[in-house]
């Protein structure tokens, strides 16, 4: 299984950078993975913003992916709980596990209809900058449960 993490818009912060950086290569270590961005919709009302930006985050989704979107109204799952579903799509054979992080406004209905489920980091709302270290630190986390490694405590 290959996993693709996409998101919009360009990372800003070099440390931001430095982190996704240091995760995306412990990811590496256990499965495929690329990180694709789409581009920032700037200047127009939220509504039509979040549509483009859906619509050029669907054009990186491979036919066969599934779609996992991250929304702080999405199911909130334990560590564990992730590592059970990335355990459970690595063995039914999904070629393709995607993780989409939305933009400022979020995700608009269309993308929202392609996703298989839609998974919360937390009630809270994290800059769409932060939560690209947030999802890969809980990726990593995940192989390494499956991997039974002294990394989760
Ligand atoms: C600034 S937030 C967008 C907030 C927007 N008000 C909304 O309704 O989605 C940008 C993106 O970061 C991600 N995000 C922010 N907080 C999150 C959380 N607690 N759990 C999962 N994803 C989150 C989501 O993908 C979201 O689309």
């Amino acid at each position: 299984m290959k996993l693709k993490v996409l998101w919009v818009g360009k990372t800003q912060e070099e440390w931001v950078r430095r982190g996704i950086d240091e995760y995306a290569g412990r990811i590496r270590r256990y499965v495929p993975l690329e990180l694709a961005e789409a581009r920032e919709e700037k200047g127009a009302a939220s509504d039509k913003a979040k549509g483009r930006e859906g619509e050029r985050l669907l054009k990186l989704l491979p036919a066969t992916a599934r779609l996992v979107l991250l929304d702080e109204r999405g199911d909130q799952l334990s560590s564990t709980e992730l590592a059970a579903f990335l355990g459970k799509e690595r063995d039914r054979g999904t070629p393709e596990l995607a993780f989409a992080i939305g933009g400022a406004y979020g995700f608009a209905d269309p993308i929202r209809a392609r996703a298989s489920r839609t998974i919360a980091l937390s009630r809270m709302t994290f800059t769409h900058q932060m939560v690209r270290i947030f999802l890969l630190e809980q990726l990593y986390r995940g192989f390494t449960i499956l991997n039974n490694e002294p990394y989760h405590h």
